[in-house]
């Protein structure tokens, strides 16, 4: 099993080229099915979710063409299956995503039930809904939800929660229904307008995406588009953090500064220094951090996929900081492993009291799921000695090259396969 060994105790310092948004990028490859001429998407972060995505794709019969690392060419005229099921796609969320699509291009599809990280029961009773008020005919059958209608028509939807999975879900069936559809209380996340605009871009008729009521009219047929994935705001986030707890000073470059808003906020409130310019976000931190007060919210508020990246360096703080998970009941897992490395946390319920320690120490822990993986990792840069970081899997699911950017930015971390490899990287660095 892969691992990352690490030997923390640099400040990590440069610059960084941040990747397309895989949250996005997700919605955008299902969305492309849904059209009969070519769709070009550039910026795809070359991620195992999204690669995950494309075997899908191509299993039904859509052409798939990988133009370059981060470029994919999707062709959806051949479709031959609308049923989608194998051991790797049951593990990713975004599946679902090709519920919609094709629901919405075919008016029947079988995916099978969406895994994704393990941070809480994560029911999708709201996709649900909304393809029902749309005039499909719903049902879960051996582990495939199953979906199919005769005509889909438009409809006044509002959302019980605000949803990220069921916003987008809803309105890639929504864009080809017959009619207007109207979502109210929509999530407003930049990946949903991304995936709205994409949308419009082959031929939809979305307006609102970005706020909470999104009006959309359906259309008959898409055509083919070049489109370019929005960056990743949470992968940017993750270096921002790294720059605070390795007390380093790094350059998130290609970005979106609007959508690192609420992170930017929260890392001047812990004192580092922020410089922003048009598509670059520069943070400097050159002493311990101060705490500070954190509830994860729906966007514009601070992302629960940012919960554990910004903790591990609040847990480096001078005092005790308040960091309440509201999205997800079971997101404070890793926990328990950064206490291996000299942590104070206490969680109760769905609240973390992290008070501040002046160093982590080097120590042998587990990624229980992605953002978590990646915040260990940061934990084991910012450590006294050696870390090694198991269940590395997690982490390429939605980081691109991690290891490699992190080594550019002066971090000694290496990807090991065997307790021989590993041995052999700690004594070349001694
Ligand atoms: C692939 C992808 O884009 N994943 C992101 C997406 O996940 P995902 O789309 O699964 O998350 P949602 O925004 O849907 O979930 C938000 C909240 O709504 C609840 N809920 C959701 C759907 C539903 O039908 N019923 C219901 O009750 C969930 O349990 C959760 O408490 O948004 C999350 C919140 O920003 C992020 O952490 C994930 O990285
Ligand atoms: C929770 C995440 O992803 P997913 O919804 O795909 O599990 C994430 O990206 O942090």
């Amino acid at each position: 099993m892969e691992q990352y060994i690490i030997k923390g105790g640099n400040p990590l310092v440069g610059e960084v080229n941040i990747s397309g948004a895989k949250n996005a990028a997700l919605g955008i490859l299902a969305a492309a099915v849904m059209s009969n001429d070519d769709v070009l998407v550039e910026n795809m972060p070359n991620v195992n979710d999204t690669n995950i995505l494309l075997q899908a794709i191509a299993s039904v019969g859509a052409k798939v063409e990988r133009i370059d690392n981060n470029t994919v060419k999707i062709n959806g005229a051949n479709i031959r299956s609308l049923c989608i099921d194998d051991g790797f796609i049951r593990k990713i969320r975004a599946s679902y995503y090709l519920l919609g699509a094709l629901l919405g291009k075919y008016k029947r599809a079988r995916v099978a039930l969406p895994g994704g990280c393990a941070i809480g029961s994560r029911p999708i009773d709201q996709h649900i809904k909304g393809f029902r008020a749309l005039g499909a005919k719903v049902s879960i059958e051996n582990g495939m939800i199953v979906a199919e209608a005769d005509q889909l028509v438009g409809a006044h939807i509002y959302f019980d929660v605000v949803t990220v999975g069921a916003t987008i879900n809803v309105m890639l069936a929504a864009s080809m229904a017959e009619g207007r559809t109207v979502l109210e209380n929509a999530a407003k996340e930049p990946h949903i307008v991304d995936v709205a605009n994409f949308l419009n871009s082959m031929g939809a008729d979305i307006k609102g995406a970005g706020t909470d009521v999104i009006r959309i009219r359906g259309v008959k047929r898409f055509k083919g588009t070049e489109y370019a994935i929005i960056p990743d705001q949470i992968e940017a986030g993750t270096f921002m953090c790294a720059a605070v707890a390795t007390k380093g000073d790094i350059t998130v470059k290609n970005v979106i500064p609007k959508h690192l808003e609420s992170i930017t906020a929260k890392l001047l409130e812990m004192g580092a220094q922020i410089e922003e310019s048009d598509d670059a976000v520069r943070v400097v931190a050159t002493r311990r951090c101060h705490p500070t007060n954190i509830k994860t919210l729906p966007y514009p508020g601070f992302p629960t996929d940012m919960q554990p990246q910004i903790l591990i360096a609040l847990g480096l703080s001078d005092g005790t900081s308040i960091v309440t998970e509201s999205i997800f009941e079971n997101r404070f897992k890793y926990v328990d492993e950064l206490a291996r490395m000299g942590s104070n946390i206490k969680v109760e319920g769905n609240t973390a009291f992290v008070t501040g320690v002046s160093e982590y120490r080097g120590a042998k822990v587990t990624a229980p799921d992605l953002r978590a993986g990646a915040a260990l990792v940061i934990a084991g840069l910012a450590a006294e000695g050696f870390t090694t970081v198991d269940d590395i899997h997690y982490i390429q699911r939605g980081y691109e090259n991690f290891e490699g950017k992190l080594r550019s930015l002066g971090g000694m971390i290496e990807r090991v396969n065997s307790e021989k490899e590993a041995q052999k990287f700690k004594l070349k660095i001694g």
